[in-house]
């Protein structure tokens, strides 16, 4: 009969996984049905929230028994990342299950897992018949993937919302190459640059200054410095990933196509590249920012530069966006003893090296903690054949119910910069 259940919880992973959400056309719609209709089977209440059209965010609610008590959000996104599915050895979207119980598909670890696993921990503490005595609720996000800004900034900036009285926000993590599972507090905050050089065409065999590729080049070779310093810092031990600033170039684009490739013999009169750049919470933008305009982009050698993201590290306060993880933050030590009760390990809390949703949660004030239980799990978001094992998806079930009880059961009014009532 365990056996039959198991089945059951992994076809309902690989239903979800099928359903191809991908960016930038993801099927929202089928997403959204897929959820509807699990929480008809939980008998939960849900509501579909369409904050940009055509990009629903589905909220589900388990009602608490003492509903003055700040609630619980559980919150995963429902799009993914495209793959180039001729290089995977399971198409993204078959949800393949292999003889080592390895599930092949795109979002199995980013994030469709963690917004499931929520749910198959909530069908299990209702069977145990549990009583969440605070409200908690599931939010499905879109757009994510490509900055939030119709989902999850959204949301969290709406009077609906506010209603919701929200007291902690769990979000996404990542996995864990040993047995100890990770959790982050905050993250970098993600700026997606576009610098463009314009200079004189002209023939092919000449040599001139001032190309546009030329200027170009300068700049690339500076982002690649300003790179080798900040990963010399990492390879040397002396920082994390989430520690330094990161910038990788995301695509060139520059020439004069022809019809068998580009022309050759034209130096080409603008060229561009976009980078994306991701700062820690401890950084200083602007000196970043000055880099960019003084030595990345400057005006001086005919460049430009534009941002298609740019977050802030600070809250409006001008702090820095951290989730406390010290006895001032209950909501950290319940997580901690939870995942101790469920026979999990919980390494030290860390710095996402990318960027979640939880940013805006944290903009809003609230405590967010990053956590997506896989141990023992290559890292292989945004990667070609990323998988999860069956076993430690099902074990993350096991993690999310002892923390979700001990959320929901947690009865002192904690405040939303985690202090506590006097008792
Ligand atoms: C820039 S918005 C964040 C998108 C995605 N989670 C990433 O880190 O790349
Ligand atoms: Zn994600
Ligand atoms: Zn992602």
């Amino acid at each position: 009969e365990e056996e039959q259940e198991e089945e059951a919880i992994i076809s309902r992973f690989q239903q979800y996984l099928r359903i191809n959400t991908s960016q930038p056309s993801p099927d929202y719609a089928q997403a959204a049905d897929f959820i509807a209709g699990q929480a008809k089977s939980l008998s939960l209440e849900f509501q579909t929230l369409e904050f940009v059209k055509g990009k629903p965010l589905v909220l589900l609610k388990w009602p608490g028994s003492d509903p003055s008590l700040p609630s619980i959000l559980l919150n995963s996104h429902t799009d993914v990342v495209p793959s180039e599915t001729h290089k995977w050895a399971h198409p993204p979207f078959s949800a393949h299950l292999d003889s080592s119980g390895d599930i092949f598909a795109r979002g199995s670890q980013d994030m469709k897992c963690v917004g499931l696993q929520y749910l198959e921990a909530i069908r299990r503490l209702k069977a145990l018949g549990f009583r969440p005595i605070r409200p908690v609720y599931l939010s499905f996000v879109p757009d994510e993937e490509i900055g939030g800004h119709d989902g999850a900034e959204k949301f969290a900036e709406s009077e609906a919302f506010e209603k919701l009285n929200v007291g902690i926000v769990l979000d996404e993590g990542l996995p864990s190459l040993d047995e100890n599972y990770r959790a982050f507090y905050t993250e970098r905050c993600p700026w997606w640059l576009v610098i463009k050089a314009i200079g004189a065409p002209g023939h092919g065999a000449k040599l001139y200054d001032n190309t546009a590729m030329e200027n170009l080049l300068k700049s690339i070779e500076s982002v690649r410095k300003f790179r080798a310093s900040q990963f010399d810092l990492v390879k040397a031990g002396l920082k994390t990933e989430g520690e330094v600033v990161s910038v990788n170039m995301a695509f060139l684009k520059a020439g004069t196509p022809s019809p068998t490739g580009f022309v050759m013999n034209l130096q080409p009169s603008e060229a561009e590249a976009g980078f994306d750049i991701r700062i820690p919470p401890t950084a200083d933008p602007e000196s970043l920012e000055r880099r960019i305009a003084e030595e990345w982009a400057p005006a001086s050698r005919n460049m430009t530069f534009t941002f298609i993201q740019k977050n802030s590290v600070l809250d409006k306060s001008g702090k820095p966006l951290l989730t406390a993880t010290d006895s001032s933050n209950p909501w950290w030590n319940l997580l901690e003893e939870a995942v101790k009760k469920a026979n999990g390990k919980l390494g030290k809390p860390e710095i996402f090296p990318a960027s979640t949703d939880a940013r805006y949660f944290r903009d809003q004030g609230l405590p967010a903690i990053g956590f997506s239980p896989m141990a023992n799990t290559p890292i292989l978001l945004h990667d070609h054949n990323e998988f999860l094992n069956k076993a430690e998806y099902l074990k993350g079930i096991e993690v999310y119910e002892s923390i979700i009880k001990a959320y929901a059961s947690y009865t002192q009014h904690a405040r939303s910069d985690g202090s506590k009532d006097e008792l």
